[in-house]
């Protein structure tokens, strides 16, 4: 037997960080939403106990290290599963982009397992179990748009933002998530973009008013260490984004475009920055 599962791409409209917790791990405070960018999961059941990962991507561990291997086996040992499985991975998302890739694999592998092993566990079930994975799988498990608190794990609910254009652009640099939150000073953060403000104007429809809240304080430090995200901003901005805005902790920016017209002229242009640019649509 076969399962598919998509995993799509994050993005996010905004995202404070209020302090550093006890655990080393940062309390925050942000909106995500799913962008049209996917990765494909294909898993075969294996009637031998083993987990197998294979990807068209040369870039990617196959390993113990991969997430979705990972996510495997802690569903396969919290239900004590004895057979295997075999999952291929059609990565169309940036690696360490900023757009969780590897969570939303982790995610989808959790789903797919769930279906292929007929677990019949509910979707709280599936995020409790992925937030052991990583900050970013619980959203990853149920998509949409929420706002996600704690240290990214404790989700509400959200409307989708209004519909449009995201065009993506990932400059050819390395960077840690965990050195960026390991730069944020929370007391030192000038401005804090607002998740109520965000709320408000999702709640209301308003595209512009998405547009004007963008926010993130990861920004600050991933700019420090790499200007040329900061030259990837401005030309995007230059190109007629309406909204632009530095995904997670980096590098990808992303500009929200409502009209369809601009889209290619924003693409054309940022192809001369950078290799890895994506137009795609946000999903609802
Ligand atoms: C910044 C964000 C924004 O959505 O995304 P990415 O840029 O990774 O896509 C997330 O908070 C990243 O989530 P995720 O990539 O799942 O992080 P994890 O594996 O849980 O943690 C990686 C490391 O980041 C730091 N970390 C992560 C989350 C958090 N709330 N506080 C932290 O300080 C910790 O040092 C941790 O060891
Ligand atoms: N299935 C996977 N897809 C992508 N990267 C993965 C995967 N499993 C493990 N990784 C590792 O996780 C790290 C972060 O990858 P990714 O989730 O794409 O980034 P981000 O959290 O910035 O969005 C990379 O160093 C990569 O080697």
């Amino acid at each position: 037997m076969k399962i598919y599962e998509k995993a799509p791409a994050k993005i996010n409209l905004m995202l404070d960080v209020l302090h550093k917790r006890a655990d080393g791990f940062h309390e925050v405070e942000m909106i995500m939403t799913m962008v049209d960018l996917a990765d494909r999961l294909e898993l075969s059941g294996l009637p031998r106990d083993s987990i197998i990962i294979s990807s068209q991507a040369g870039y990617i561990p196959l390993d113990e290290k991969n997430l979705a291997f990972q996510a495997a086996r802690l569903i396969k040992d919290r239900y004590n599963v004895k057979s295997g499985v075999h999952i291929h991975l059609d990565k169309r998302i940036p690696v360490a982009a900023g757009l969780a890739g590897g969570s939303s694999d982790a995610a989808a592998t959790l789903r797919g397992l769930n279906r292929l092993w007929g677990l019949g566990l509910p979707a709280e079930e599936l995020q409790v179990l992925g937030a052991e994975l990583g900050s970013d799988v619980p959203f990853c498990v149920t998509g949409g748009t929420a706002l996600a608190t704690g240290r990214g794990e404790l989700l509400t609910p959200l409307a989708n933002p209004p519909q449009c254009w995201v065009v993506l652009a990932k400059p050819p640099i390395n960077v840690s998530t965990a050195e960026v939150y390991g730069r944020v000073r929370s007391n030192q953060i000038s401005v804090h973009p607002s998740a109520q403000r965000m709320r408000e104007v999702i709640e209301a429809g308003s595209f512009a008013g998405v547009c004007e809240n963008l926010g993130n304080v990861l920004e600050d430090v991933t700019l420090r260490l790499h200007p040329e995200v900061q030259q990837l901003k401005e030309a995007m901005v230059k190109l007629g984004a309406d909204g632009v805005l530095m995904s997670g902790s980096g590098p990808t920016v992303f500009g929200l475009v409502s009209k369809q017209s601009k889209v290619a002229r924003i693409y054309n242009g940022l192809r001369g920055f950078c290799n890895e640019v994506y137009a795609v649509r946000s999903l609802t």
